[in-house]
């Protein structure tokens, strides 16, 4: 058989220790797909003496991650420290500099320095891949790279966080306490290590603009994503969303308006029609609508070891086979640079709740404002009062521009009957 793919490891957590796993497995099976053998040659990781329920003693261990890059005798070095910056980039950066293929599974860093990655990969004529930092264990980077690229895209948008996923299933299904139920995904290894990156849905926009860039061949633009997260959602949210037909996920949303790109993650309330609304536990789904292939629904784990290897694993089969090519769609030097696309017209339906003292006058309050401000209601409901005395009401608007939502609210917030911040969510058009 010819020459093994020699792969080293930085970072022997949930995912890498799943990436041992997996080739142990599947081994035998991979080598004939990929036509040689993939070899783990060396790893690394902050603690060397912790149990992982791998056998470690077979490859070169070598304490500095970055020196990984150089030391070992790879062909591959594989990331999975996580972060940003700090480690995981100086190790990409030493290991693209070295002329090695760089395969990574983190979203966070690709966000943020993809784009400067990406060029030194190609300017080296080696590979970078990313296919698990996209909703886990879902091909959707080959799906939109590969499978779609014959289409102009006209949409992406999908379920893209399991934690936040998780979270949200689990309070549905059983009404169970928001920081119990991280407890739950972080235990499963879902959540990340800053667990405020998912529930607050910077993870969500990490991955949306990934797959902007990959969709609508534009230069990855992190920073232009609105983000918006759960924190806020309460029991009550879900059961009003469940009494009007709807199921509350938090959807990462990115399209071309003509003007620029528009890139928003924030807790969409989603018809039960729509497949998204099935979505559940720490699944994630992403659609992509094309201009001849029409709408594609992708969907699977999103995290976990085992569906994280197995997008990680895929990378490494591709190069093995020699399958290199541009990261994104298309190579870097004609990726476009995409204004953010202004957001002041932009039209949807809205769902608002608003916690306010239950007195006389009050709804008049609130439809004066509403009205003042241009909203049309489609429907309001009143629930009981709570043990301090307050009223939960509940609002969902007619289709207009988002502004006058926002301008609504501005304007009863300083009104001494509101006994909370109001919290506002986007109704997920078809
Ligand atoms: N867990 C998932 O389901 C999942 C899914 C998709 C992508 N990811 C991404 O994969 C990456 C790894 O995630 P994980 O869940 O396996 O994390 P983890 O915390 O379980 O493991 C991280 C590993 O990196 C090592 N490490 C951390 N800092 C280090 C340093 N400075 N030097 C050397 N080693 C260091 C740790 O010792 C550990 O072995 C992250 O980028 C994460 O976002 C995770
Ligand atoms: N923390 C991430 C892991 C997968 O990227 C999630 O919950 O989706
Ligand atoms: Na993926």
């Amino acid at each position: 058989m010819t020459e093994p793919l020699r792969v080293a490891i930085a970072g022997l957590g949930t995912v890498g220790a799943g990436v041992i796993r997996l080739l142990d497995t599947n081994g035998e099976l991979i080598a004939r797909r990929a036509g040689r053998p993939i070899e783990v040659v060396a790893v690394t990781a902050r603690d060397r003496s912790k149990d992982r329920d791998v056998d470690l003693s077979r490859f070169k261990w070598i304490d500095d991650p970055t020196a990984l890059a150089v030391e070992a005798d790879a062909d591959v070095v594989l990331e999975l420290v996580g972060g940003a910056d700090g480690t995981a980039l100086a190790l990409a950066r030493a290991a693209l500099d070295a002329k090695k293929s760089f395969v990574t599974a983190n979203k966070a860093m690709i966000a943020h320095h993809g784009f400067e990655l990406a060029q030194a990969a190609e300017s080296a004529g080696v590979a970078l891949k990313f296919e698990a930092a996209v909703a886990g264990g879902i091909p959707v980077v080959k799906g939109l790279r590969e499978g779609a690229a014959a289409n102009a895209i006209d949409r992406v948008y999908g379920v893209m966080n399991g934690t936040c996923n998780f979270i949200l299933s689990k309070m549905e299904s059983e009404g169970g306490d928001f920081s119990e139920v991280l407890a739950e995904a972080q235990a499963k290894g879902f959540a990340e290590a800053d667990p405020s990156f998912d529930i607050d849905g910077v993870d969500a926009a990490h991955k949306l603009s990934i797959l902007s860039s990959i969709a609508f061949g534009t230069q990855p633009a992190f920073d232009d994503v609105a983000i918006g997260g759960i924190r806020d959602v309460v029991a009550a949210d879900i059961a009003e969303a469940a009494a009007l037909g709807y199921r509350i996920r938090l959807v990462g949303i990115a399209e071309e308006d003509g003007e620029g790109l528009f890139q928003r993650v924030h807790p969409y309330l989603v018809p039960m029609a729509h497949p998204l609304a099935h979505v559940s536990g720490s699944t994630n789904a992403v659609v992509a609508e094309g201009n001849f292939v029409g709408r594609l629904f992708f969907e699977g784990a999103g995290a976990g070891d085992g569906p994280t290897a197995s997008a990680v694993v895929a990378d490494l089969i591709d190069i093995a086979r020699g399958e290199f090519g541009p990261p994104y769609a298309m190579p870097v030097t004609v990726l476009a640079k995409q204004p953010p696309a202004p957001t002041g017209e932009r039209r949807g339906r809205a769902y608002v709740r608003l916690t306010v003292a239950d007195k006389v006058g009050v709804l008049a309050e609130i439809a004066a404002a509403m009205r003042d401000a241009g909203v049309s209601i489609e429907a309001l409901m009143q629930r009981g009062a709570m043990a301090d005395g307050s009223v939960l009401v509940a609002i969902v608007t007619h289709e207009g521009p988002e502004r006058c939502v926002a301008q609504a609210l501005e304007k009863l917030s300083a009104s001494s009957n509101l006994k909370g911040a109001p919290m506002w969510m986007h109704i997920l058009g078809d």
